[in-house]
């Protein structure tokens, strides 16, 4: 291994509690709130297919033209507790928010930028209301924060000269001061999550990635950091230059997944994915038929599979302007909320299970408990298991505790009955199991 003074600062897991509840908690929403849902994807006229939130940049719309849209930021339907009780209803244990996305509006009243929700018709902390109004429904909160900041003069994507390195040691100091001040005013934050780290910039002062890191811990012990941060000695991210994951839990899986099979090497660390309903909005786009839109239980499968592989799930949410949901995250908030009511035990607290894949659907594990989520009914209406040596299956039950049956075939291999009446959608069986000792 070579040496690194900017590498990872811990091999493994960590297993203390604030990380066992990061853990625990498995599936979260993301809230993508800013400027960016006024315009909603159209920008003089023409309505641009990309991500809603960087339509400043397809659009190549200059920054101070852009924060003008501060005097139009009046989300008059805004309501905390209302989007606390969402939350509660779809199951989610914890929100991601953004406090700040590449644009530079900030949604706390941030005493070092002129562009936040204080300099808007608005006024109000919105931030300080929804941490307030999740964590009264027992909701954790972790903050999304872009480092690349659009409406910075001191921003450089590159260091080429002594100025841009001045320049930008200034805005590292203008950021070091936003999260000092987000972690002071909002003390019972779990989480940062880190965005906008990609630059050549940042990848040539991982030091600094480390410091924040550091300083985060140091104000907040517990508080949990993505990989996304760091970038090494060498500008390695994610991963530093000896392969160890940097940050507490890998956040790398944005909009896709690890293969069930192939990439069962991830089940060796934490990790968190994080997914679009629509193809690629996270901002609010006031167009959803540009492209593919996932249907619920497309995403439930998408919850399950993070959860089956050891992983954290986060379903975006982009509020529109007036601070209501489009129709259809409400009806996803709904229908998510509704399965995670009957069937959540599979999911909450879960980790992989460290049996074979089978095309039926997907395996969780808690403890000696072992649930099969079955997605796909075979027309045998016989459900294969194979278990790993020295295990054996005992019994399968449906949450209601209704034996529905299970025969050995081979060593190691069962055939687990479909329940006589084939529940409507996606069900849980729950299988116990005698491990050697
Ligand atoms: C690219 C990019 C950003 N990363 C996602 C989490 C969204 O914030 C998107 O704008």
């Amino acid at each position: 291994e070579i040496s690194l003074k900017y590498g990872a600062d811990r091999l493994g897991k960590r297993h203390d509690d604030s990380m066992r509840k990061f853990r625990d908690n498995r599936l979260g929403a993301f809230i993508h709130w800013g400027l960016y849902a006024i315009p909603g994807g159209e920008w003089n006229g023409k309505v641009y297919n990309g991500a809603a939130e960087w339509l400043k940049s397809w659009a190549k719309v200059p920054a101070d033209e852009w924060l003008k849209l501060m005097d139009q930021w009046n989300p008059e339907k805004f309501n905390a507790k209302a989007w606390a009780k969402m939350a509660k209803k779809m199951g989610v244990k914890y929100v991601k928010i953004t406090t700040k996305h590449h644009e530079g509006f900030c949604l706390w009243p941030s005493k070092y930028s002129q562009y936040t929700v204080a300099q808007t018709p608005y006024k109000k902390d919105i931030l300080g209301e929804l941490i307030k109004a999740y964590n009264d429904e027992g909701i954790d909160v972790h903050f999304y924060f872009s480092v690349m900041d659009w409406s910075h003069p001191d921003y450089r994507y590159d260091i080429k000269s002594k100025e841009d390195e001045a320049a930008f040691n200034r805005f590292l100091e203008f950021t070091d001061n936003q999260l000092k001040e987000l972690a002071t005013r909002y003390p019972t934050v779990k989480d940062f999550w880190f965005d906008g780290t990609w630059d050549a910039s940042i990848k040539k002062n991982g030091w600094w990635t480390a410091h924040v890191e550091q300083m985060l811990k140091d104000m907040l012990p517990g508080v949990t950091i993505n990989s996304r941060l760091r970038a090494d000695d060498y500008g390695k991210r994610h991963f530093d230059s000896n392969g160890h994951l940097m940050g507490d839990y890998e956040s790398g899986y944005e909009r896709r997944l690890p293969d069930p099979v192939k990439d069962v090497k991830v089940t060796r660390w934490d990790w968190e994915a994080c997914m679009t309903v629509p193809e690629n909005q996270w901002g609010y786009h006031k167009d959803w038929s540009i492209s593919y839109v996932k249907t619920p239980l497309e995403v439930l499968e998408r919850i399950v599979h993070a959860v089956s592989m050891g992983g954290n799930m986060v379903v975006n949410f982009g509020p529109q302007a007036d601070g209501d949901f489009r129709h259809e995250e409400k009806e996803l908030a709904d229908a998510i909320g509704k399965w995670m009511q009957e069937y959540g035990e599979c999911i909450y607290g879960c980790d992989y299970a460290g049996w074979d894949k089978q095309s039926w659907g997907y395996y969780t594990r808690k403890g000696k408990d072992v649930y099969m989520v079955v997605f796909n009914p075979p027309y045998s209406k016989l459900l294969v298991v194979k278990t790993p040596k020295g295990t054996k299956v005992t019994k399968a039950v449906l949450l209601d505790g209704k034996d529905i049956g299970v025969k050995e075939t081979a060593r190691n291999e069962y055939n687990v009955n479909m329940p006589a009446k084939a529940p409507a959608g996606p069900f849980v069986i729950k299988l116990q199991i005698e491990e050697d000792a």
